[in-house]
């Protein structure tokens, strides 16, 4: 449906395009955007996705409830920051832009999306669920399995239900309760264990050109893994923005391995193990052979148009093998 939108308010008009702010670009990255310029292009992905029209959703709230999230991301965590939501968001924005995915998701789905997007890694302490589980912090006692992604859907329900930033406050009962329980799903989905649960069945539908979009079970999958997709897009960058990004994961990884040697006195994965530095770039190929490229595959099998992600994937495998021979 193709909605010509003459109003354009003063506050539109004050927020830079998504052009001007490369947004519809795969390559994107954040690198040298100001706070205020990251926080224009969250507002920017909300207008041209129309979902301030679509769901009366206040302008001010809004703001509030960019700034309020951008917050509650540590700065003092390397990887696992408001940059990286950011670029989750902005690749999947870009895929709900293509054709194929804007024909075919409901504005709530895309709701739901861009919100999870943004919220999945909040309060992100630099720690993934096995040290959480093994260092029997609170959070570990608080959820169990999958627990730092209940612990960021907790924190993302805590900002849409603050005074002041409630952008789901105009949508009926039925739309809030049918967005919190898509945004909780999407959030949890990008828990790598949980990727590695669902992705077979993906594959195969994918393979099948089975039809996605009738079945509610198969557009929820296509949803999880659009979730995924858009969580490890470093992975898809030009060569040198997927170098920095990878350097920053390998610093945090490393200090999550110094503490499980130093306090938990156990051996980390060998992708946290700073011993193992020398074998990063083969490991980023295993990385991409095992996780990524399968996932970038079968979704530019069903999205044509979001194929720049797996050409970006396969690019990087080259660079990477280089380093190795
Ligand atoms: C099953 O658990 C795991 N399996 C694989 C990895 N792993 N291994 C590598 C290499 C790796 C690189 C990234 C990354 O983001 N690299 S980047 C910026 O795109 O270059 C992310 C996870 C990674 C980590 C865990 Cl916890
Ligand atoms: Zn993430």
């Amino acid at each position: 449906k193709t909605r010509v939108r003459l109003a354009v308010t003063k506050e539109e008009a004050a927020i830079p395009s998504a052009d001007t702010l490369s947004l519809l670009d795969f390559g994107f990255s954040d690198f040298d955007m100001s706070q205020n310029a990251m926080t224009q292009a969250v507002v920017r992905m909300f207008l041209d996705l129309n979902l301030p029209q679509e769901f009366k959703i206040d302008y001010k709230a809004l703001c509030q409830w960019v700034l309020s999230v951008q917050k509650c991301y540590r700065s003092n965590v390397v990887y696992h920051n408001w940059s990286h939501a950011l670029r989750t968001a902005q690749c999947m924005f870009a895929m709900l832009q293509t054709k194929e995915l804007k024909s075919n998701l409901s504005s709530l789905e895309v709701l739901a999306l861009m919100i999870a997007s943004l919220s999945h890694d909040l309060d992100h302490r630099g720690v993934n669920n096995s040290y959480i589980q093994r260092s029997n912090q609170p959070l570990a006692q608080l959820y169990g399995q999958s627990s730092l992604e209940h612990h960021h859907y907790d924190m993302c329900l805590l900002i849409l239900n603050n005074p002041g930033s409630q952008i789901l406050s105009s949508l009926s009962v039925n739309e809030y309760m049918a967005c919190l329980q898509m945004i909780e799903k999407n959030i949890l989905a990008t828990d790598l264990a949980i990727f590695f649960e669902k992705r077979t069945k993906f594959f195969k539908l994918a393979e099948n050109n089975s039809c996605l979009w009738k079945d509610e079970g198969h557009r929820e999958l296509l949803r999880s893994m659009l979730m995924t997709a858009s969580d490890i897009c470093a992975i898809t960058k030009p060569w040198p923005v997927q170098k920095r990004i990878a350097e920053l994961v390998a610093t945090e990884f490393y200090a999550q391995g110094d503490r499980e040697k130093r306090e938990l006195n156990i051996q980390p994965i060998d992708v946290m193990d700073r011993e193992n530095a020398s074998r990063l770039p083969q490991m980023q190929v295993d990385y991409i052979d095992g996780i990524c490229s399968p996932l970038y595959e079968a979704l530019a099998f069903i999205c044509e148009s979001c194929s720049p992600l797996k050409e970006g994937c396969s690019k990087n495998r080259k660079h990477w093998q280089e380093m190795v021979d």
